[in-house]
């Protein structure tokens, strides 16, 4: 891996792709007795958060104890002919006919998703295992997953007046696979089981610099931007990216503010990587919460908003794009 200069090897060891067009700094890490982490949580910036232990009941979870325990119901495994993992909601492909999924969802037992991942060779289809937690799983996982550090997760949710927690995604992935650039309207602490991961966050405000797709298209909430090859004379603002970057290891827990943008990697040294999210609703903002100017967290909601209203108004969402360029150019620019 050294002798490819797409990739770099950071002070500590770990492989990842390298960006040098993109400036960041690094995300604040904090040790979890730090009093510190209420202000990031409520300034809503991104923070890591040290020997928490909030999923150490996880620790175990490795491909034998999950192939024992985690239930022969199939899981929810993706597949890529790329190093590429980007999202995309297929019940959307109608309103873009010429959309190429660029991975695809399969269904598989815990059984065939190992087998898989054992016999992977270079140059194969990549897999990510990508599946909701739900009460489908065996009793010693929900024993585990019940000795997660609820308390401190419920004391978050209340001081910060979150709304519920509306699910935790476990991820099991090769070293090397990417989710590009994308932002979730969900407030995320996202906890490192076993491996590393190489996150980049941006805040909501680089909107413009990200491009995200259209609200109708499948890839809504991904930016069209491709870190590995960025197109500068479609996406000129891309230039202008800052943002922070740090790697998550084991015991590590990032808190993914909402709206913010991330681009996860896991790292081409690490054997294989195990992640669990907490996604959480954001507070309810009451209008008396509402302060002038909008932060972007609100104008990207109020953005969504007017691109889900025009596709009504309008009775076709093919037609938002002609409608807002005939409302914008030559009037607003
Ligand atoms: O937790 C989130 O918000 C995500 O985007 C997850 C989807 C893929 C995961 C990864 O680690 O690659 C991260
Ligand atoms: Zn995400």
């Amino acid at each position: 891996m050294m002798d490819d200069e797409r990739f770099m090897t950071d002070s500590d060891g770990r492989i990842y792709r390298r960006y040098d067009d993109i400036k960041t700094k690094p995300i604040q890490r904090l040790n979890y007795d730090s009093r510190e982490i209420n202000r990031f949580i409520k300034k809503q910036e991104p923070v890591i958060i040290e020997n928490l232990g909030l999923v150490d009941s996880a620790t175990k979870w490795d491909l034998e104890y999950l192939h024992e325990n985690i239930g022969n119901e199939e899981k929810s495994v993706y597949v890529s002919k790329t190093h590429k993992f980007m999202y995309y909601n297929a019940s959307r492909c109608a309103v873009y006919p010429d959309f190429i999924p660029p991975n695809e969802q399969h269904n598989m037992t815990m059984t065939e998703f190992i087998r898989k991942y054992r016999t992977w060779k270079p140059g194969e289809h990549r897999i990510y295992f990508q599946q909701i937690l739900t009460d489908t799983v065996g009793s010693c996982i929900y024993n585990d997953f019940r000795n997660f550090k609820w308390s401190w997760l419920n004391s978050k949710k209340e001081r910060f007046n979150w709304g519920d927690l509306t699910s935790n995604l476990l991820l099991i992935g090769q070293p090397g696979n990417v989710t590009p650039v994308h932002y979730d309207e969900q407030q995320n602490f996202f906890a490192q089981v076993h491996g590393y991961k190489r996150v980049l966050l941006f805040d909501p405000k680089f909107f413009q610099c990200l491009y995200p797709y259209p609200f109708h298209h499948p890839c809504d909430r991904q930016s069209q931007v491709d870190f590995e090859n960025p197109d500068y004379e479609r996406f000129p603002l891309a230039k202008h990216l800052a943002g922070y970057e740090g790697v998550v290891g084991p015991g590590d827990v990032l808190y993914i503010p909402m709206c913010w943008w991330h681009y996860i990697e896991s790292t081409m040294d690490s054997q294989i990587t195990t992640s669990i999210n907490f996604w959480y609703k954001h507070q309810s903002m009451t209008l008396s919460d509402l302060r002038f100017p909008l932060k972007w967290q609100q104008k990207l909601t109020v953005s969504r908003n007017i691109e889900k209203m025009l596709g009504e108004a309008l009775g076709d969402p093919s037609e938002v794009g002609p409608f807002l360029n005939a409302l914008v150019n030559g009037r607003y620019t």
